[in-house]
């Protein structure tokens, strides 16, 4: 049984991933710094330690060196992406955002530890040497989907992951297209690389240009170092560039660039350098249209656009919404110490009547909101509050303004001119007075970080004097 070791000074996600791990098959030790961990045990036979990057006393990034023979996985907050690239750079063998999704950290581990078992297969300093994935890890590991347009979407990833083929992933916000860009990455012969992911648009414009491609010291006010850029970190891995219709378009011009010569040249330098990275976007956005319109370089758009993985929304695979439910619900309930808990015959109706506009994001917190509210061992429809969710809302048929067939609106009445961003903004406009950022957040069922992002996009800053 592989042994891990975890090394996190904050008990409640201490314990957490304890159970997870141990549920998981893993014998979990833990540890609440790196002294405790040095000095309570013989970290070199451990199988993987996951360390906290920031600790009291020595940072995570310490183990890597005390312990030479071990991988250590590293965990941070999203805000500090820097963090990551930098543990990167000293040799952790993947990180991980917190809070971390548990699939996503199971498979995380899975893919560790089977390159630990088959080293020949990876050869760390022989990037070249292809990883390989031998067949065990599959996209169905990572994210669920039984239905037909789900298991459309596995089959594609297999075929594809494979391949240096860049992929842009289409779908809605929320329908799960960071777990398809992680599916890709962790199937393909990358897998022991880095996998980078950055949202385009949670990155302030300014300083955009810099953070992808890195700058030289003195590049501008500011630059007191040379830095380098997260495509230069994710070198010989995967870079995955979510939101990429937000990249404004100097970033798009210097984006082609690496996909057309597969060299970046940092910000403030004249000299490029060679990169090999397997580039996947996503967007909620009609990127075509964007081309139209100029928003979006034509060039890049067809460099970028070379395989399409469509996520389909949440009210198109009407047969995997109490599957979804019923794995959050058990995750939940274990996470809450609430293991038995039921959807009644008239919970799971109301489940298949929404119309998910926040798609299994959105199912994935009215699961964690009933979890959390629920006095029994049944989660009954009030509990699920979605009535005033969407239910009663003018939810367009399809959001996405798509070149796509599959993505225009079915009819023309007037609510299919509603776009997923007018919904969000009316929505926001109508109840921000009233509700708490949580609130609508929730109701909307994006994470609190996505409401801050498109607010700043949709430039409907919140006020200040809204409380959340
Ligand atoms: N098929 C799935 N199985 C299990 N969990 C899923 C699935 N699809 C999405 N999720 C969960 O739903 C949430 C949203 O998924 P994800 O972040 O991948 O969506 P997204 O399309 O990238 O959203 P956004 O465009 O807002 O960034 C995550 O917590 C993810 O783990």
């Amino acid at each position: 049984m592989p042994r891990i070791l975890i090394v996190e000074d904050e008990e409640i996600i201490r314990s957490a991933l304890r159970k997870l791990l141990q549920h998981a098959g893993y014998e979990v030790a833990v540890a609440g710094s790196v002294d405790e961990a040095d000095s309570g045990y013989e970290l070199n036979d451990f199988d993987l330690i996951i360390s906290d990057l920031r600790l009291p006393g020595a940072p995570g990034t310490e183990l890597i060196t005390r312990a030479a023979a071990t991988p250590v996985l590293i965990m941070t907050s999203y805000a500090s992406l820097r963090s990551a690239v930098d543990s990167m750079k000293m040799g952790a063998v993947e990180y991980i955002a917190k809070p971390f999704d548990h699939d996503e950290m199971l498979a995380a581990v899975a893919a560790i530890l089977q390159r630990r078992q088959a080293p020949d297969q990876h050869a760390a300093d022989a990037p070249e040497e292809p990883a390989g994935n031998d067949g065990t890890i599959d996209p169905s590991t990572i994210m669920y989907g039984k239905c037909d347009a789900m298991q459309k979407v596995f089959t594609l990833i297999r075929k594809v992951a494979p391949t240096e083929t860049t992929v842009l992933i289409q779908g809605e916000s929320g329908t799960g297209k960071e777990l398809a860009a992680r599916a890709l990455h962790l199937l393909s012969p990358r897998a022991a690389r880095p996998l980078i992911s950055v949202n385009c648009a949670a990155i302030p414009e300014s300083l955009i240009e810099s953070e992808l491609f890195g700058h030289e010291k003195g590049a501008f006010t500011g630059a007191v170092s040379a830095r380098t850029g997260l495509i230069e970190a994710a070198d010989g891995g995967s870079l995955f560039l979510d939101e990429i219709g937000e990249l404004p378009p100097e970033a798009q011009a210097r984006l082609l660039r690496v996909l057309q010569e597969g060299e970046i040249r940092k910000v403030g330098s004249t000299q490029s350098r060679q990169v090999d990275v397997r580039m996947i976007a996503a967007t909620h956005r009609n990127l075509k249209a964007m081309t139209r319109t100029g928003e979006f370089r034509e060039d890049l758009y067809y460099r970028l656009n070379v395989m399409q993985i469509r996520i389909p929304p949440l009210r198109e695979r009407q047969g995997d919404i109490l599957g979804l439910a019923s794995r959050f619900l058990k995750r939940q309930g274990e996470r809450m110490g609430k293991p038995g808990l039921n959807l009644s015959p008239e919970a799971m109706r109301a489940l298949e009547r929404h119309r998910w506009p926040g798609n299994v994001r959105e199912l994935e917190n009215a699961i964690e909101r009933a979890t959390i509210l629920c006095d029994t061992d049944v989660i009954t429809p009030g509990l699920l509050d979605l009535e005033s969710e969407g239910g009663d809302v003018n939810i367009p048929e399809t959001l996405v303004e798509g070149n796509n067939e599959q993505m225009r609106p079915r009819d023309n009445d007037a609510t299919s001119d509603l776009s997923l961003e007018d919904y969000f903004q009316h929505f926001v406009l109508e109840n921000q007075d009233r509700m708490s950022e949580t609130e609508l957040a929730q109701k909307l069922g994006i994470s609190r970080k996505s409401l801050w992002e498109r607010r700043q996009r949709l430039g409907i800053p919140r006020k200040k004097t809204t409380g959340s």
